[in-house]
C-alpha cells in the first residue's frame, strides 16, 4: 500500500540522511503532548530539557550571528517556558561573548526561574521588568516570549513589546515560534519577521510559513521510540551538535 512514511524509511537506507530533511511538522496539539510525554514517560525534568533547548538556541545564534566586539543583544523573555528557554539562552550567550540582557517583565514563582534569573545575574547578564533602552539600539534580539502554547491575540501587557518588534530594524532571533504567530496556520501580514528560527524538538506547523535566513532545528533530546511514535522524521544532528540546519 502506498505509504509516505513507509517510502522516507527505505530511502533512508539508500541515501544519506542529510539529503532527506522531510521533517514532520507540529500542531499545537502535538507538541503539547509530546512535551507532557517527555516528562511523564520519559522522566525528564523541565530544568534537563530547558537547558538543553536554551543551549541548542545560543549556539544556532553563534552559528548565525557570531559575536562580534561590543555587540549588545536583547533576550525577551515572556511568562512560560519559552520564556525560562531565553533565560538560559541568554546565559549561554553571555559565555560566547555576547554583552546580553534580559527584558523580564512577568516571573512566575517557581524556583527554577528564580534561580535561572539569579544564575543570569551572577553571570553578568542584568535581567530587568522594563525595556532600559529603544530596542533598535541593540545589535541582535532574540525572541523567547511565546512557544507552543500561545494562543492569539496577544494580551495586553505584551502589546508594547510585540509592537517594538514588528518595527525592529535588527534581526530576530525566534526560538521555537516567531512570537505572535499562530503556532499553527499562517501568519498575520503585519507579523514579526525573523531571521533566524530555531525550531525545538520539530517543527511547528506555522514554521511552514517561515521566510527568514536561517532555520535551525535545536533540543537534541527526543527518545528514538518516541520519535517514531510520533513520525517526527527528524534529521540528523551532526556528530555532537545540538543542533542541525534544516
Ligand atoms: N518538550 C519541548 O518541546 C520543550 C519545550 N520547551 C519550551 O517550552 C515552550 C512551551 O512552553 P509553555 O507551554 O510554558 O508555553 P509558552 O512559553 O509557549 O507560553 C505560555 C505562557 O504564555 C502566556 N500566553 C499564552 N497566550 C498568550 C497571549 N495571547 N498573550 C499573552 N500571554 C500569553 C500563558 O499565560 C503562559 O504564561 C516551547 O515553545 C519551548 O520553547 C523547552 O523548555 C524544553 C522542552
Ligand atoms: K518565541
Amino acid at each position: 500500500m502506498f505509504n509516505v512514511s513507509n517510502i522516507f524509511r527505505k530511502l533512508k537506507n539508500i541515501l544519506p540522511v542529510q539529503q532527506l530533511k522531510m521533517v514532520k511538522y507540529l500542531k499545537q496539539d502535538e507538541a503539547i503532548n509530546i512535551d507532557q510525554e517527555l516528562f511523564n514517560v520519559y522522566k525528564f525534568s523541565v530544568d534537563q530539557l530547558m537547558e538543553l533547548a536554551g543551549l541548542s538556541c545560543a549556539t544556532a545564534i553563534q552559528k548565525c550571528f557570531p559575536p562580534k566586539s561590543h555587540q549588545r543583544v536583547l533576550v525577551l523573555c515572556g511568562p512560560g517556558n519559552n520564556g525560562g528557554d531565553g533565560l538560559v539562552c541568554a546565559r549561554h550567550m553571555k559565555l560566547f561573548g555576547y554583552l546580553t540582557e534580559v527584558y523580564y517583565p512577568v516571573r512566575t514563582d517557581k524556583i527554577l526561574y528564580s534561580n535561572l534569573v539569579h544564575q543570569c545575574e551572577t553571570s553578568g547578564v542584568p535581567v530587568s521588568d522594563s525595556l532600559v533602552d529603544n530596542i533598535s539600539t541593540y545589535d541582535l534580539i532574540v525572541d523567547a516570549l511565546f512557544g507552543f502554547s500561545f494562543k492569539p491575540p496577544v494580551r495586553a501587557k505584551f502589546l508594547p513589546v510585540m509592537n517594538a518588534l514588528k518595527t525592529v530594524d535588527k534581526p530576530i532571533c525566534s526560538i521555537d515560534v516567531p512570537s505572535g504567530w499562530s503556532v499553527e496556520g499562517v501568519p498575520d501580514s503585519d507579523g514579526i519577521n525573523p531571521e533566524l528560527l530555531i525550531s525545538l524538538t520539530a517543527p511547528k506547523e506555522c514554521a511552514k510559513s517561515f521566510k527568514g535566513k536561517y532555520h535551525y532545528l535545536g533540543g537534541r533530546f527526543v527518545p528514538k521510540e518516541l520519535e517514531e511514535k510520533y513520525q517526527l522524521e527528524l534529521p540528523a544532528y551532526p556528530g555532537a551538535e545540538c543542533c542541525v540546519k534544516l
